[in-house]
């Protein structure tokens, strides 16, 4: 009999009811046994959908209040001293301040550090570990999740963050080697894995993603040591789970491990099957990731069914399970509520529930049994319908991409001379102040769009309604003393899906929502086809802000990496393609807003990094394509209209050639949280543009005064070009209400002025 096994489910729910509890709770209309009903209620809905769905194996502790990294990291003691006393009289408060930071009760907290995931659009928090931590058990939520679904007669296997994994992905604050903490950590896995033996449990999902990487013979001895010590412990069996890519370097080590069963990915890695089938010692299970998790399409069974065939043959179907290629916590729970999809586009898509499905075909049809042969003919025929489909092709699109040349992506002059007709036209102080773009976006503001969804609210009344948000939102940065204005993007439900919404070739979900952090979700939209832009999408909203005021107003885009990057993308031809499609559509947009006037426009890149290919040897040809997009997107204005780009949590040493290659007069980045470490790439690669060094997070509700937003500035004048220097938000403000944004904004308008007032004394 083939095994279905599932590596993890989306937590957030189909209808985002994690999101609405978390809020309710933080806000403090819910306490916390309500939020912890809603959460158990999640955690059971989800087990029994899996199994109907028809997965053998059912994973527990995928589920998080927050994030997996962060319940790791509490569940073995790594929080750092700040947090302790809250976190030991009140351990979900603990919880939520190393998460989301605290202010009150005479609490002052900063969040921990968030970044992403791999390259996903999920966010962790990075645990912070320091020479000598010390770890202990500290919390059973693997236990708790696992005996919860065994009352409800859900055998489970819980899935746990390997300690090699747990420690790469922290970061020593005090620069100490964290793998050196190895020895420390290791009996807390140990106590943890016998407490789940004890309590019953057959087999646990030892998750250690970075396998994937490259990593070099300190991280391999690491692995040797750790599941060696590991193997000695009266513990259940261990399915250690690679994803995201091959294993490569990594292959002999991680089959030689002294583990119980491997996951690899063969979605993004098909062609490491034969080399693992050679590696992997007998009597191992083995886990084929065979169903993308990342994507939301229908997979190709016959081709899933081959690579299984290939295995079963080698190894017997006995040892075998079938999976998706990586938790399916990156996909929406269940595209049969879709319903509104244009053309046959909703038989095209599988998310999660439907993912789990087609494994349940995949292992039914190794197996022999009667209906498979059906379901694998449904298959074929609906992966037909799309491969031939007219909406999908449009050969005018393909024709104006083959056209794109050297000029197309290249401005009229250098920067030098460039920053010196924009300096004549804009007239800015030094030190120029701006914001990233998003302004709050209330609840009134979400009420009021989705009235308008529902033809509640006239377009008219809509319209009226985001024009005076709009004034609001311009008068208040007036007010403040704000440089470069921004218009808020009130009419904007994500930076992504609205420009989604407005191309050809995208579709949009309904309630396709994806787990970003902590309660944040987003909605990719679905690019399935050719990309055009058949009307101008932001030039209405950006002109009508210019209109209201005489200081420069910055039009606001997404960039087409950014784009491409958290949208579901069609896989039916590169990456690149794709997104040099989307790159010409926002030339014309950038082109556009231009002609009306419109001297600034930023082009928002804040997934570049995050695109970056897991294996450095596939690093250059994507930021060769990456760079060149973002060029054809900004490269056809005059000289005198000033191109900025922003870039949220990225680590700059490894790309900042590329970053420079964009080309971009004034790139404004995230810094605040680590403290402006983020900009020694900047420094040491003598950066010569412009750049805005993010002073405050805006991911938390904390807010900042103008001395912490001044010292930050000292940092930065310390090792850049005064002149060089913008001063901004780590990021959009859309999260953040309006009493927190005023007060952090005039205060780093306040900032601002000390840094000129000490400039003019210096000089
Ligand atoms: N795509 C994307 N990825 C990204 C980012 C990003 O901005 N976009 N930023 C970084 C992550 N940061 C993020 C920051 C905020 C949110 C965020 O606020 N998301 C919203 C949803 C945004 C959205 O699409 N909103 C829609 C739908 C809003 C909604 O919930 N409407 C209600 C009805 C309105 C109401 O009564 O509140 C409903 O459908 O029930 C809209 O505004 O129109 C949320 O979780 O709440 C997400 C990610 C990195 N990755
Ligand atoms: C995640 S980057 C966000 C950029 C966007 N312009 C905003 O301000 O929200
Ligand atoms: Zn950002």
């Amino acid at each position: 009999m083939s095994i279905v096994g599932n590596l993890g489910f989306p937590r957030i729910g189909a209808r985002r009811e994690l999101k609405r509890a978390l809020e309710a709770f933080w806000s403090g209309e819910e306490t916390s046994e309500q939020l912890q009903s809603t959460a158990r209620e999640l955690r059971s809905q989800h087990w029994q959908l899996q199994r109907a769905a028809g997965a053998d194996v059912v994973p527990s502790n995928d589920f998080s209040l927050y994030d997996q990294v962060l319940d790791t990291a509490f569940a073995v003691d790594a929080i750092p001293d700040r947090y302790r006393a809250l976190a030991d009289a009140d351990p979900l408060a603990g919880y939520f301040a190393l998460a989301r930071g605290v202010q009150n009760n005479g609490f002052d907290l900063h969040a921990l550090e968030m970044t992403k995931w791999f390259d996903t659009n999920y966010h962790y928090l990075v645990p912070e570990l320091q020479r000598d931590q010390a770890f202990r058990l500290r919390d059973h939520k693997p236990l708790r999740e696992y005996l919860e679904a065994r009352a409800l007669g859900v055998e489970t296997r819980p899935v746990l963050l390997g300690p090699v994994s747990f420690l790469l992905l922290s970061k020593a604050v005090d620069g100490s080697d964290r793998l050196a903490l190895l020895d420390r950590l290791l009996p807390v896995y140990a106590e943890l894995l016998e407490t789940l033996k004890v309590a019953g449990a057959q087999w646990v999902q030892i998750d250690e993603p970075c396998l994937v990487l490259d990593l070099d013979d300190d991280d391999h001895a690491a692995y040797r040591k750790a599941y060696a010590a590991l193997a000695q412990v009266a513990r259940p069996q261990v399915l250690l789970a690679s994803y995201f890519g091959a294993l490569g370097g990594n292959l002999a080590l991680a089959a030689e491990l002294p583990v119980d069963g491997l996951h690899v990915d063969l979605v993004r890695a098909p062609d490491q099957l034969d080399d693992v089938l050679d590696a992997l010692p007998e009597g191992r299970t083995l886990s084929l990731g065979v169903v993308d998790g990342r994507n939301v399409w229908r997979g190709d069974l016959d081709r899933a069914l081959a690579l299984a065939t290939r295995a079963a043959e080698r190894r017997g179907s006995g040892s075998l399970q079938l999976a998706p290629s990586c938790s399916l916590l990156h996909v929406p729970v269940d595209a049969s509520t879709e319903k509104a999809l244009p053309g046959k586009l909703q038989s095209w898509l599988a998310f999660a529930r439907q993912k789990i499905e087609e494994l349940r075909v995949l292992a039914d049809a190794l197996d022999g049994a009667p209906d498979a042969p059906a379901a694998l003919d449904q298959a074929r025929a609906r992966l037909q319908t799309r491969r031939q489909s007219d909406k999908v092709h449009r050969p005018q699109v393909a024709a104006r991409v083959a056209a794109i040349d050297a000029a197309t992506a290249t401005r009229a002059s250098a920067y030098p001379q460039r920053s010196v007709v924009q300096a004549q036209r804009l007239n800015l102080p030094v030190f120029p102040t701006t914001t990233i773009g998003s302004f709050p976006q209330t609840r009134d503001v979400r009420e009021a769009r989705a009235r308008n969804k529902a033809s509640k609210l006239s377009q008219a009344a809509y319209d009226d309604f985001l024009a005076a948000e709009t004034t609001k939102c311009v008068r208040l940065q007036e007010a403040i003393g704000i440089d470069v204005l921004v218009h808020g993007e009130f009419e904007r439900n994500d930076m992504v899906e609205y420009f989604g919404e407005q191309l050809d070739g995208f579709a949009f979900t309904r309630n396709g929502w994806v787990q970003s952090y902590g309660s944040r979700c987003v909605k990719p939209p679905i690019i399935f086809g050719d990309v055009q832009r058949p009307a101008p999408m932001t030039v209405y909203w950006s002109t009508y802000a210019q209109s209201l005021t005489h200081k420069p107003m910055k039009g606001m885009l997404t960039g087409p990496v950014t784009v491409l990057q958290w949208s579901f993308v069609r896989d039916d031809q590169p990456r690149a393609q794709t997104c040099r499609q989307i790159a010409l559509a926002l030339r014309d947009e950038v082109l556009d807003l231009e002609a009306a006037g419109i001297g600034v426009i930023q082009i928002d890149e804040p997934a570049l990094r995050e695109g970056l290919p897991l294996q450095r040897s596939d690093w250059q040809a994507y930021l060769d394509w990456a760079v060149e997009c973002f060029r054809i997107a900004a490269a056809g204005v005059a000289d005198a209209t000033q191109i900025h780009t922003h870039m949220c949590y990225s680590e700059f040493n490894d790309i900042i050639e590329s970053v420079a290659a964009m080309d971009a007069d004034v790139i404004s980045i995230e810094t605040s949280r680590s403290r402006m470490e983020l900009l020694d790439a900047f420094v040491k690669f003598r950066y010569p543009n412009q750049i805005g060094p993010g002073v405050y997070d805006i991911h938390s509700p904390r807010v900042p005064d103008a001395n912490e937003m001044t010292t930050l500035l000292h940092k930065a004048v310390a090792v850049l070009d005064p002149a060089q220097v913008w001063v901004n938000p780590d990021c959009g403000l859309k999260t953040r209400g309006w009493p927190e944004t005023q007060a952090a904004l005039e205060a780093m308008v306040e900032a601002a002025r000390r840094l000129r007032a000490a400039n003019v004394e210096a000089a």
